[in-house]
C-alpha cells in the first residue's frame, strides 16, 4: 500500500513530501506524549554563526517545527566574527546541559572555524545530525545510531512510495558527507546496487539512464533532464538551490532535476521544494526524541 505521501498524475506518481512529513511528525508528537508522561521534554538546541539569509531560515524552520511537536528548542546565535572557541565552548556548555538531548550545529560554518573540530566536540549520544565521526562509522558498519536527516528522509519517501530497493540499480548523484555518502551506504544497506557519481565522473548520463533509481544531490540547478533518464525510472530530487529572480522575495526554490521535463519519463518522483526538504525537518524531530528516550533510557515506542 502506497502511503499519504503519494499521488498519481498520469502514469508518474509524484511525492508529497510534505504530506509525508506530517505523519512522521504526529509520530513524533505521540513519543513526546510518552515521555512526557514519564517527566522528560526532549530538548533540541539549534547553533547558528552564520550570517547568511538561507541558514537562518531553515534554523527559524526548525524551531517551529520543535513547536509544533512538543520539543523544547533552545537557539544560540554567534557572530560569525568571532573566533571559534566560542562556538567550541558552546558545544561543550550544550554538552553538559541536562534539558538538551539533541544539538544541531548549522552548516557552512565561516572559513576560520575547523568544521572537523566541530563535528567531532558535539557529544554523539546528541549528534542528532550524525555527522560525529562515531556515528559516521555505525552507520557505514551497518549499526546505525542517529541517520543524517536528508538520507533518512529520502529512504522514509521511498518506504511510503512503495519503492521495492532489493537489486535495485541506484545511481547517486553527490558524494557529500551530508547527504551522497550516507545515502549511498543507506541504500547499499537495503542490498541496492549503487553507483555514487560526482562532478568527476566521465560519462555521467550513462550512469543515470541505466539507473532504476537516481537521486540528484549535487546542488546544482536543474542539473538532470529527461534525456539524462531510463524510461519509468524513480527520481529523487535533494537541491534546493535558490535561483534570482525578480519577484519581491528576489528569488525562488529549484532542485538539482528539470521537474518538467523528468515527470514525463520518472514512474516515480519527488519535487523540490515540496519533497525531501520537508523530511529532513521532519527526520531531525525523529532523531531528536530518540536521543531524549537513549539519555533518559526510557523504552517510550519511537517513531
Ligand atoms: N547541521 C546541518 N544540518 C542540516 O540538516 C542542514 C544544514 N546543517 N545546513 C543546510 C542544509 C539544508 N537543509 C534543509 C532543510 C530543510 C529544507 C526545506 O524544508 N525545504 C523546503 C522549502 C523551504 C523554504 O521554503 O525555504 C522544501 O524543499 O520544500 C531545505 C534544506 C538542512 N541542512
Amino acid at each position: 500500500m502506497k502511503g499519504a505521501g503519494v499521488y498519481c498524475s498520469g502514469m508518474t506518481t509524484v511525492i508529497d513530501g510534505n504530506a509525508v512529513a506530517e505523519d512522521v511528525r504526529a509520530d513524533v508528537a505521540a513519543t513526546v506524549d510518552a515521555l512526557d508522561a514519564e517527566g522528560v521534554t526532549p530538548g533540541l538546541a539549534t547553533v547558528l554563526m552564520s550570517d547568511d539569509d538561507a541558514s537562518s531560515t531553515y534554523v527559524s524552520m526548525k524551531q517551529r517545527d520543535c513547536e509544533e511537536v512538543g520539543i523544547e528548542s533552545f537557539h544560540v546565535e554567534i557572530d560569525p566574527d568571532e573566533p571559534a572557541s566560542e562556538l567550541y565552548e558552546t558545544i561543550d556548555d550544550l554538552n553538559a546541559r541536562e534539558d538538551v538531548h539533541g544539538i544541531l550545529v548549522q552548516l557552512p560554518l565561516p572559513d576560520h572555524v575547523d568544521e572537523r573540530e566541530v563535528l567531532r566536540r558535539v557529544d554523539p549520544a546528541k549528534d542528532v545530525d550524525g555527522f560525529h565521526p562515531e556515528n559516521v562509522g555505525r552507520l557505514v558498519a551497518g549499526d546505525p545510531r542517529f541517520v543524517p536527516c536528508t538520507p533518512n528522509g529520502v529512504m522514509r519517501l521511498l518506504d511510503d512510495a512503495d519503492v521495492p530497493l532489493d537489486g535495485l540499480d541506484a545511481t547517486v548523484v553527490g558524494r557529500s558527507n551530508i547527504v551522497g555518502k550516507p545515502l549511498s551506504n543507506l541504500l547499499l544497506q537495503e542490498n541496492a546496487t549503487v553507483t555514487t557519481c560526482h562532478s568527476r565522473t566521465t560519462d555521467l548520463e550513462a550512469h543515470t539512464r541505466s539507473a532504476d533509481l537516481v537521486v540528484a544531490a549535487a546542488g546544482i540547478p536543474e542539473f538532470i533532464d529527461a534525456s539524462m533518464l531510463a524510461e519509468g525510472a524513480v527520481v529523487i530530487d535533494v537541491g534546493t538551490n535558490r535561483v534570482e529572480d525578480s519577484s519581491e522575495k528576489g528569488y525562488h526554490l529549484t532542485g538539482d532535476v528539470d521537474f518538467e521535463s523528468a515527470k514525463e519519463k520518472a514512474s516515480v518522483i519527488s519535487p523540490s521544494p515540496g519533497g525531501v526538504g520537508p523530511m529532513t525537518r521532519a527526520m531531525l524531530l525523529v532523531n531528536t526524541v530518540e536521543a531524549a528516550a537513549a539519555l533518559t533510557d526510557s523504552d517510550v515506542p519511537l517513531p
